[in-house]
């Protein structure tokens, strides 16, 4: 027992004497061999050297406390309970958190340089006769939660993007991290490259202030480096899923804000949940970003407002959609992978369309669901078709087919004062257009058809197809294609609105929808090149495309001149 404590104390010893003697200048380089010149500067400029840590094993309080007297580590901070290292330390050696007694003590040291510097010690009590000698001896083999921390000076994006980028080009690879509410501080932390000097195998840049967005890219590289814990979080996607729907269901967003923290009693009261279960609930979601947990409670950030009641541009529709019909589907995608048939309709024995139709608090629901992605509708009534249709004397009609509930062609009407507008929509669909049209006064400049595809009226000046082609597969496509080729005037012009999946295989939301609309819809997303085939095939032709919000596009066609052909 003595050798382990004289071997923790001449460690400890080691480590005061490392704090004493090394300053940022001289430090960085050892840890990042070959940084040098001005990105040493550059470093130097923004970080400075703050502590080293090391882990102990006493057996108990008083040993600690004589260990660090004997290394002239006086001070009254007294030794605080460490959570993370006893959570690593639990998984990495297999024991249940609860047996492991970790402290943490600061002790101020100052610098050959006059720097005040700290010495962390985490301390995990080992009684006399304890099983956890073994988990002394492979810690100090191993050395894990040994670090040396930085501070980063008036820490910006740019910077700490910069420091991020530096740290990777010298071979330092991201090793988790996390955000302190209680401190409002960021750290980041690296593991040292193989070839690093100085004894210390892991870096802390500690940030003052909330950094998360950073931290969640650090975090994603560190995440790709460990494949079974990125397997796990993939495979409880639906977990995500579900506690964002519940949040949504129960209020919860509508009962909170982002200025001022709720307690938990407080807001169950309020949404007549379950205190306990609602604070698990609560810091899952706080995991995933919706919510903040501050010693005074819970709060709302931006990603979590969006889940309000009627905020602007509100996505609770959407998250009781994902959480509700199309969770249940999504269930049945293996079947839709091995027979083709559409797994919501084998689930609901009937087509979406259909059944939300039959049920008004659905297609309400669904109407608001897609009201919920219009962002992506934002610039189109400055597409120049309509700009130029806008300026047309006598003015102009925009067709817009299977309109939904109005929301693109009421854009389109507001910003063009001389347009005149027609929605054509399933009987159902179509009053609800009406109100909403009316609501906004728009209602006298746009006239409203209950029909389908084949009733498409002919005159108009641009036709609209929004959300629409990707519902069906290429026969009905070509169908629907056909009868706005046969509708249109030669000089009108057609936008068709679709999320386009990527030719080059980068990333894209496309690719994901069109997961969603194979499994519950029966239609399918589709690259340019493929639009452009559908087109032709019904006498159409495609002019132009131009990126919208959202991963979508807007297609520009044209009827095709028949001299061409
Ligand atoms: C995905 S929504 C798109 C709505 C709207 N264009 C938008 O972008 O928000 C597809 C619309 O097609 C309509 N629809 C489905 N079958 C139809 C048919 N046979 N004739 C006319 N409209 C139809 C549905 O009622 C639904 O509103």
């Amino acid at each position: 027992m003595i050798t382990t404590l004289s071997g923790d104390t001449s460690r400890l010893l080691a480590t005061v004497d490392f704090v004493k003697e090394q300053d940022t200048a001289t430090l960085l380089p050892l840890l990042l061999p070959g940084l040098d010149g001005p990105e040493l500067r550059a470093l130097v400029e923004h970080c400075r050297f703050s502590h080293a840590a090391l882990l102990v094993f006493p057996s108990d309080e008083a040993e600690l406390e004589a260990m660090l007297t004997d290394c002239g580590l006086v001070g009254v901070t007294p030794r605080q309970p460490s959570v993370v290292v006893r959570e690593r330390l639990a998984v990495r050696h297999r024991r249940r958190a609860a047996e492991l007694d970790v402290g943490i003590v600061r002790r101020a040291v100052v610098g050959a340089d006059g720097a005040h510097r700290m010495v962390e010690v985490f301390a995990l009590t080992v009684p006399p006769g304890s099983d956890l000698d073994t988990v002394a001896t492979r810690e100090r083999e191993r050395q894990h939660e040994t670090h040396v921390g930085f501070d980063v000076v008036a820490p910006d994006p740019l910077v700490l993007r910069g420091l991020c980028a530096t740290f990777a080009r010298y071979g330092a690879t991201p090793d988790g991290g996390g955000y302190n509410p209680h401190e409002d501080g960021t750290v980041f932390y690296f593991g040292a490259p193989a070839e690093a000097k100085g004894g210390y195998g892991r870096v802390e840049l500690y940030v003052p202030g909330d950094h998360r967005d950073l931290l969640a890219a650090h975090l994603d590289e560190h995440r790709a480096r460990q494949p079974a814990e990125t397997l796990l979080r993939l495979l409880t996607g639906a977990w995500t899923t579900q506690a964002l729907s519940t949040f949504a269901q129960l209020r919860v967003p509508d009962a909170m804000d982002g200025d001022r923290a709720v307690g938990v009693e407080d807001l169950a009261r309020e949404v007549g949940a379950r205190p306990r279960n609602l604070t698990t609930l609560l810091r899952y979601l706080a995991m995933l970003g919706a919510v903040t947990e501050g010693r005074d409670g819970f709060r709302l950030t931006g990603t979590g407002a969006l889940l309000r009641d009627g905020a602007p541009g509100s996505m609770r529709a959407l998250a009781l959609m994902y959480g509700g019909p199309f969770y249940d589907s999504f269930a049945g995608l293996g079947h839709t992978v091995r027979t083709g048939q559409v797994a919501f309709e084998h689930h609901f024995g009937e087509n979406h369309f259909d059944h939300f139709a039959r049920d008004p608090l659905l297609a309400e629901l669904f109407d608001q669901s897609m009201a919920a992605g219009a962002a992506m509708f934002d610039p189109v009534p400055a597409h120049p078709v309509l700009t130029a249709a806008a300026e047309a004397s006598g003015g102009a009609t925009v067709v817009d087919v299977a309109g939904g509930n109005g929301e693109l062609l009421g854009r389109i009407l507001t910003a063009h004062p001389r347009l005149r507008g027609v929605l054509l929509e399933r009987p159902h669909a179509v009053e609800a257009a009406r109100a909403r049209l009316d609501e906004a006064g728009l209602g006298a400049r746009c006239a409203f058809l209950a029909g389908d595809f084949a009733d498409l009226p002919a005159g108009g000046d641009v036709y609209v197809l929004s959300r629409v082609l990707h519902d069906w597969d290429d026969e009905r496509c070509r169908e629907i294609l056909r009868h706005c080729a046969r509708a249109m005037p030669d000089h009108a012009d057609l936008l068709v609105v679709e999320r386009v999946l990527p030719s080059d295989g980068s990333v894209s939301l496309a690719t994901a929808w069109d997961l969603h609309m194979m499994c519950n819809v029966g239609g399918r997303e589709r690259r340019a090149e493929h639009y452009a085939r559908l087109f032709a095939d019904a006498g159409l032709t495609l002019v132009d495309r131009s990126p919208l919000p959202l991963d979508g596009h807007v297609l520009h066609v044209r009827k095709a001149d028949p001299t061409t052909e």
